[in-house]
């Protein structure tokens, strides 16, 4: 049965300053759904992400999170509470080390007394298979050791809804496999007991057949085509798409 929505637009438009990022947005994602975003370079993959994290403003049309329309600071500090991004740049705090940088924001939400929250860190560290790097810093760990670190901080806070911007686009192809292998278990529910939610952006085909309930190819600020992993991948539903999806296998080695 399918669960309730935890994101829903409808005739969404976003603006940044005069440009118009994202026109005539329709997107419904359910309680464990996972909802790949595909689409060239600029074509607002980011710019839906960041509505959805409440990073941009400036929206007409319909958009739900959670049930409800966030308009307010408060809402939109609650609503941040129930989700998580991940990013191509991993974000990590520079002077603070790895346990520290999955438990801080952890701590300045009061998700937890101290002790409980280095317990669960130095747990995800575990899991994400980070053991013994607990008091690294950011430039003593490899760009995929740091990209495990964030995606501990990311569940920290148990999340249900999983923001990632194209994850492993900062990292070199032997990386990336592990990474997408562990993201793959993190959508499944494999460290929180429940499958996720997730909206993300790849250009990881592989990844993306492997984890999309929907796939939804952007161009230029327009969902230009949709349907099940199945149906757009296996043809039939935009050859445009077929002919993206081409040239970025031919990119990869
Ligand atoms: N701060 C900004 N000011 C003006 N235009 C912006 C700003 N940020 C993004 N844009 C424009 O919005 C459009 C969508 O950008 P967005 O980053 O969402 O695309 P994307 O699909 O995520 O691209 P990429 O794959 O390169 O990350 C682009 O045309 C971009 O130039």
């Amino acid at each position: 049965m399918p669960g309730e929505p935890v994101v829903e637009a409808a005739g969404l438009n976003v603006r940044i300053g005069d440009f118009p990022v994202l026109t005539d947005i329709d997107l419904t994602i359910r309680k464990g759904e996972k909802i790949v975003l595909i689409g060239p370079s600029g074509s607002g993959k980011t710019s839906l992400l960041r509505v959805c994290a409440g990073l941009l403003s400036d929206r007409s049309g319909r958009f739900e999170l959670f049930g409800s329309v966030p308009a307010t600071p408060g809402q939109w500090s609650k609503a941040r509470r129930r989700m998580a991004m991940i990013f191509q740049s991993f974000n990590l705090y520079s002077m603070r080390t790895a346990l520290d940088n999955i438990t801080f924001a952890a701590r300045e939400l009061r998700l937890g007394s101290e002790a409980e929250l280095n317990e669960r860190g130095r747990d995800l560290l575990e899991l994400v298979g980070c053991h013994g790097l607990a008091d690294r810093y950011p430039f003593e760990m490899s760009g995929g050791q740091q990209q495990r670190i964030a995606i501990a901080r990311a569940l920290i806070g148990d999340p249900e809804l999983l923001l990632l911007d194209e994850p492993t686009a900062s990292l070199d192809p032997e990386t990336i496999a592990g990474i997408l292998d562990l993201l793959t278990q993190v959508a499944e529910g494999r460290f929180s007991g429940r499958p996720m939610t997730v909206l993300c952006a790849t250009h990881e085909m592989g990844f993306a057949r492997r984890i999309a309930d929907r796939v939804l190819f952007m161009e230029k600020g327009y969902v230009v085509a949709s349907g099940t992993s199945r149906q757009m991948f296996g043809g039939g539903v935009s050859d445009r798409f077929l002919e993206f999806v081409g040239a970025m296998a031919h990119q990869r080695p």
